[in-house]
């Protein structure tokens, strides 16, 4: 009886990746400068949390000893930890979701994306011109690299205003529209983000995102949950499609359908919040069987508090995270294998809103399975090949599995 269970905690970085300086990321690392700054009191918040951070479980799995790794040092905590541990540099060239979420599935993206550039306007008036002209509307705002949030909050209420759509992009292959649910309507924004996706292609642009937001006025604008992200598909088989081939279930939970563009996807679980995903994935961990993969991205930890720069609130949602691990470990049976890892980092001490360049932990267990040190691995992909030789499936092309083969027989 094999089961797989692959936890994203979206931007958990574990320190600059070899190639950080190429993105202005030499020396980002979330986990390192969220734990330092805790450690200094700079995490706290009244009502929130208080001191040292407080990560027992995947510390005691061994995120510390992947971090030691990631970072180059000898010198690793005194502890033993009771899981497999290690961490991986990314090969595809973006710091982005579906750039990471794609390679630890086991394939990498082999060409560049396409960017917008830092200038005002950011979008090309060949690309705005049709998409004002097929849409129907009366302009666009924006137009430029922002922070959603701040964007919102600067041109929400000339957006109710005026009726047209808020359209901005980041460091990431994004195309992104923010409109309000009621004023502007969430079905027209979702069908304005379609006519977007077909227009982008053409600029190689990874993701349109929609990102409907509510409220009357900047001070009381929040995004809702209904963001939508349409991706492109990824350039061949992913480990999903492999696992559906081999006769097992993919039960995709959070954004992971839509990072995937839905192939390889038996079921999509959508919910709001760390918390409630984490629900979902334990009900999916019940309903999980043989051969099946159940694949959760958490996405807190990223949309919420690394692009906002909030080390105390990342703080929180590590330790409420952490707390909720040991339901997931109650819940593996013999020839299970869970593991624990990141798409790209998101240091909330770092300039900017954008992601970091970082090495991402890999850290797991599984009844019967070896622990201890699986090494700095330099593609994502040994993840999904981890995860196809522990479900007996064929080899891909582009990792290797971190794991000895009968580990999964064990
Ligand atoms: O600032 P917000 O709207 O959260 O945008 C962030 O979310 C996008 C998708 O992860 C990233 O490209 C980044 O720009
Ligand atoms: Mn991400
Ligand atoms: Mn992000």
């Amino acid at each position: 009886m094999a089961r797989a269970f692959l936890f994203v905690l979206d931007s958990f970085g574990i320190g600059h990746a070899t190639d950080a300086e190429r993105f202005g990321d030499a020396g980002a690392d979330t986990y390192g400068h969220i734990e330092a700054a805790a450690a200094r009191s700079e995490a706290d918040r009244a009502g929130l949390r208080q001191g040292p951070l407080s990560l027992p479980n995947m510390r005691g799995l061994g995120l510390d000893h992947a971090a030691a790794l990631a970072a180059g040092r000898d010198r690793a905590p005194g502890h033993v930890p009771t899981g497999f541990f290690g961490a991986a540099d990314e090969k595809s060239s973006g710091k982005d979701t579906p750039s990471g979420h794609w390679e630890m599935a086991g394939v990498p993206v082999p060409f560049e994306w396409g960017y917008f550039p830092e200038t005002v306007p950011t979008f090309p008036a060949e690309l705005t011109d049709r998409l004002i002209a097929e849409a129907d509307t009366p302009g666009i705002l924006g137009n430029c690299h922002a922070s959603g949030t701040e964007i919102i909050a600067r041109l929400g209420e000339e957006h109710i205003r005026t009726g047209r759509p808020i359209c901005y992009t980041s460091a990431d292959s994004v195309f992104q529209i923010a409109a309000h649910e009621s004023h502007f309507g969430l079905s027209r924004l979702y069908a304005l983000c379609e006519t977007a996706r077909r227009l982008v292609d053409e600029y190689n642009i990874g993701r349109v995102i929609a990102r409907p937001f509510v409220g009357e006025n900047a001070g009381t604008f929040e995004r809702t949950a209904n963001r939508r992200d349409y991706a492109v598909p990824p350039p061949e088989p992913t480990l999903l499609d492999r696992v559906i081939a081999g006769g097992g279930h993919v039960l995709a939970v959070g954004k992971i359908g839509d990072i995937f563009a839905h192939q390889g996807v038996s079921e999509v679980r959508k919910a709001a919040g760390n918390m409630a995903l984490f629900d979902a994935t334990l009900d999916a961990m019940e309903e999980a069987e043989e051969g099946d993969l159940v694949f959760t991205n958490f996405v807190d930890f990223d949309t919420l508090y690394g692009h906002r720069r909030d080390v105390a609130g990342y703080a929180a949602a590590l330790e409420a995270f952490d707390r909720r691990l040991p339901e997931a470990l109650a819940r593996l049976r013999q020839g299970d294998v869970l593991i624990l890892t990141a798409d790209h980092g998101c240091d909330p001490t770092w300039t900017g809103t954008d992601h970091t360049r970082e090495r991402i932990p890999i850290i797991g267990t599984g009844p019967g399975l070896d622990t201890g040190s699986i090494g700095l691995r330099s593609t994502y992909a040994d993840i999904g090949e981890t995860i196809a030789a522990h479900l007996g499936l064929a080899p891909g092309r582009h990792g290797k599995a971190l794991l000895p083969a009968q580990s999964a027989d064990a």
